[in-house]
């Protein structure tokens, strides 16, 4: 069978990295390029940390990337605003994208959705690849047929740029298909310093701590009368996150929609 020919943008990031080594050691893959705002023109194993990877073109111009490597897949590990727009990219040049980008709007996610049925492709748009931050937001989801009030506290490293995380936002919507509507807290409740309660998602509130240290970890508390549920989900690594970014190259060749959400590619 044929390898997966697979482009990565952002491969110098903290996931760019992990998926690197991922791509490249694995059998069924093969690392055709990667894409990055610097370097353009070099060859991956050129850049420092990466002598290892030989024989792999860096491209700094999306199109001259998705023109040149033939590629299936596209990987993107990058930034809210340019990933983005890589996604549309690859899309409209038909190759099918694996973003774990976050921070996209909801526009931007049905633009991206009607892309990808207008050129009839997959597109895994994953705010979690790890299988235990999908279970998380999976048993929240069925908490909060029970409970109705619940504030989500997510808490990640000091470098991350979208507040709330892809994940929070994924959480809550997840738990507003099953959750009885209601604005939470004393309907007077004011803030003395704004940003007290956090962010409001549907009545229910989203916290969002930044801390050196962290990777990324995530709170559902729950109350009700008399007893609290907490359900929560710590990554100590990036590689936590690898089993889903190939469970996705893997699944995006077989479909020919946009999918969000790990969620639903797994049994
Ligand atoms: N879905 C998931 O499971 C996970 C998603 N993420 C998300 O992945 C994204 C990346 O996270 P990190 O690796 O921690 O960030 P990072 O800041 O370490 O890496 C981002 C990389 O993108 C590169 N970049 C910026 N502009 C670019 C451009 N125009 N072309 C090509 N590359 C460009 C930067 O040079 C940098 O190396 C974030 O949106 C984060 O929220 C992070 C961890 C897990
Ligand atoms: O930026 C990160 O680190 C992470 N981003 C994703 C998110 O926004 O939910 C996934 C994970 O939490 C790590």
């Amino acid at each position: 069978m044929d390898k997966v020919r697979v482009i990565i943008a952002g491969p110098r990031g903290r996931m760019g990295k992990e998926a690197v080594k991922l791509v490249f050691h694995e059998e069924k893959f093969e690392l055709v390029s990667v894409l990055d705002h610097k370097h353009d023109q070099k060859m991956l194993h050129e850049i420092d940390d990466f002598q290892l990877y030989e024989n792999i073109p860096v491209y700094s111009n999306v199109e001259e990337c998705l023109q040149k490597s033939n590629a299936d897949v596209f990987v993107d590990l990058t930034t809210p605003e340019v990933g983005y727009l890589h996604t549309k990219t690859a899309l409209q040049y038909g190759i099918r994208p694996v973003v774990g980008t976050t921070g996209f709007t909801q526009e931007q996610l049905i633009e991206l959705k009607q892309l990808a049925e207008e050129k009839n492709i997959g597109c895994i748009i994953a705010p979690n690849f790890a299988i235990g931050a999908v279970l998380m937001m999976k048993f929240s989801q069925l908490a909060a047929k029970y409970f109705k009030d619940v504030e989500i506290i997510e808490m990640h490293h000091d470098q991350k740029l979208d507040a709330p995380s892809g994940t929070a936002v994924k959480t809550a919507e997840m738990i507003s298909l099953s959750r009885e509507k209601k604005q939470q807290g004393h309907p007077n409740e004011s803030e003395s310093i704004t940003g007290a309660r956090g962010a409001n998602f549907d009545g229910m509130h989203i916290h969002s701590v930044r801390l050196p240290g962290l990777i990324a970890h995530q709170q559902v508390l729950f109350g009700a009368d008399g007893q609290s549920l907490t359900i929560r989900h710590d990554s100590y690594n990036r590689s936590s996150f690898m089993s889903g970014v190939k469970l996705s190259i893997e699944t995006v060749l077989a479909i020919n929609t946009l999918v969000y959400g790990l969620e639903n590619i797994i049994d």
